[in-house]
């Protein structure tokens, strides 16, 4: 490819430029990161929460670059062009450069503030099970074909990662790819230059106000989801908030409302299991999913109206959903509580409306009473700190609130900014040590009780700062925390 290719790509946004003898020059990589510089490469400068790389302009260009994106003047002799959106620039230069591979791929996009994770990973396990091959990106793995599965910091990687990832894909012959494209990712253009067959929107609740200006600017991001559809691609929609799209797409709702076009009946919630009846324009199936709660019903029921709406053998995908095995870290047992007679739950529920859900299905579940374990985020929504004690203590016999992942903020002042939302009356305890407050939960529950621990699901590290790492993954800690409190001889009886 050639940086005249490149430039034509913006060619609309480009409002400076000097490109003197570098037109015919061949592009040899993307780049938005100084270090990977090499000659040949368009790097793209953008300025971004913790450093503005035009600063590096001068340091980049001894390294002959074939192409600078800018979006300020910083004078230099190598090719450069200005932009006013350098990441728009970089999502529109990456889908040309890497030759528009969505156009070759079924491409599914999933957001909403929970249930992407899930819905994704069940669309690659179907799809999968189908007899098709493809490639899934999220919060907990990016499954890249023909690569070792690996975990990365953003839930939605850029443009340059996400384009190269799908051009692999389509080298190695898959068929799909879905990702979860979260709100950060919409609101800095990273999917901006990506056509989605399938977009889905799981719901949208509190979280986030920390980056988002207000809850409408949440909810428009989340729905410009909804712009970046092929043709004939399809906008899949719960029945809660189907309202909100008015932009005229082939949409198709699901839920239990007389307004699905694909509902959710008789549900039963078992403590490995949802079921469910799906009433569907190809007649009514007998479903279940795994993981037990009316909202895994819900994102069951995202995924199968998707891939029936589009053609996928009915039965075929109903009966695949009931192989799928579930995600770390959501409503993820820890068996070894047997040990102490109790149940113990890991579960990644940060945000009020993921806590209520948890904690609805946990007091359904559990013969005695829900002991509930959790903290706040920090350097993340603040305002959601006391919703989230409120749900807790609402739908908790004992709450514990302790440390999340603080993130450079002071674990005690995350601990009372939560503990401001405990509802008068509620009987909790303030216990600062992750592992202490778990600790305790263990040895406060009686047989039949239901511990919860929230937050962190999956992860393996808590982030006190970014300096400050620690090994901590919830349910490696409550095996052993279970084995100590059975050997004090805790008594189960
Ligand atoms: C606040 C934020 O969104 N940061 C993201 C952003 O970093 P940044 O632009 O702020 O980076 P920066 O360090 O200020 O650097 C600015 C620019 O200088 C460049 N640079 C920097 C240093 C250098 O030596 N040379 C150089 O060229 C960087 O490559 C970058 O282009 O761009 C990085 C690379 O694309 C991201 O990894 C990083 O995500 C961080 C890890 C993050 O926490 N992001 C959160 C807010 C986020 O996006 N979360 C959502 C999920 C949320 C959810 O659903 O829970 C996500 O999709 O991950
Ligand atoms: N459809 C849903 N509605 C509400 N809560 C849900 C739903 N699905 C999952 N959850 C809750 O949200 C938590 C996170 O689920 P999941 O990882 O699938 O969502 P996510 O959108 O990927 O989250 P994040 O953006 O934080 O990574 C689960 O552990 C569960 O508590």
């Amino acid at each position: 490819m050639l940086v005249r290719n490149i430039v034509a790509a913006i060619e609309g946004m480009v409002v400076n430029a000097s490109l003197d003898g570098a037109l015919d020059k061949e592009v040899l990589g993307l780049t938005n990161h100084s270090a990977q510089v090499k000659p040949g490469y368009v790097f793209i400068c953008r300025k971004g929460s913790k450093f503005d790389s035009h600063e590096l302009v001068p340091e980049v260009a001894k390294r002959d670059p074939a192409l600078i994106v800018m979006e300020k003047v910083v004078p230099c002799k190598v090719p450069h062009v200005i932009v006013p959106d350098s990441r728009l620039a970089e999502a529109l230069i990456a889908a040309e450069f890497y030759n528009h591979p969505y156009k070759k791929l079924l491409t599914i996009g999933v957001t909403g503030t929970n249930g992407k994770t899930t819905c994704v990973h069940l669309f690659h396990h179907v799809l999968k099970q189908l007899g098709l091959k493809g490639s899934m990106l999220g919060t907990v793995v990016y499954d890249i074909l023909g690569e070792k599965p690996f975990h990365a910091d953003n839930t939605t990687p850029d443009a340059i990662v996400t384009l190269s990832a799908m051009a692999k894909t389509v080298q190695r012959n898959g068929q799909y790819f879905a990702m979860e494209v979260s709100s950060h990712a919409l609101a800095m253009k990273r999917v901006e230059s990506i056509r989605f067959d399938i977009a889905g929107l799981t719901n949208i609740t509190r979280d986030h106000l920390d980056y988002h200006q207000n809850f409408e600017d949440y909810v428009k991001t989340k729905l410009h989801i909804f712009d970046l559809l092929k043709d004939e691609g399809i906008a899949v929609i719960s029945d809660e908030y189907q309202h909100l799209l008015s932009k005229k797409v082939r949409k198709v709702v699901y839920g239990i409302s007389t307004k699905s076009d694909y509902k959710i009946l008789d549900m039963d919630v078992e403590k490995h299991k949802t079921k469910f009846r799906f009433s569907t324009k190809f007649g009514i199936f007998d479903c279940e999913i795994n993981q037990p709660g009316v909202h895994f019903a819900y994102n069951a029921s995202l995924v199968m109206a998707a891939l029936m709406e589009i053609g996928y053998d009915p039965k075929a995908v109903v009966e695949a959903v009931k192989t799928f095995p579930g995600v770390e870290g959501r409503f993820q047992y820890v068996p070894e509580a047997s040990l102490l007679g109790i149940e113990v739950v890991v579960d990644f529920a940060h945000s009020p409306d993921a806590l209520e859900k948890t904690l609805i299905t946990a007091r359904k579940l559990s013969s005695g009473r829900v002991i509930t374990v959790f903290g706040a985020g920090g350097q993340a929504d603040k305002g959601k700190r006391p919703l989230m004690a409120e749900v807790v203590c609402k739908y908790s016999d004992i709450t514990i609130i302790t440390t999340d992942d603080p993130r450079g903020e002071d674990p005690e002042e995350i601990l009372r900014q939560v503990e401001k939302g405990v509802i008068p009356g509620c009987p909790y305890l303030l216990i600062p040590d992750r592992a202490e407050a778990i600790e305790t939960a263990l040895t406060i529950a009686n047989r039949g009780d239901m511990v919860i621990v929230a937050g962190r699901g999956h992860e393996e590290y808590q982030i006190f700062s970014e300096e400050k790492k620690i090994p901590f993954k919830d349910a490696d800690v409550i095996r052993e925390l279970i084995k100590k409190v059975a050997g004090k001889g805790k008594d189960v009886a």
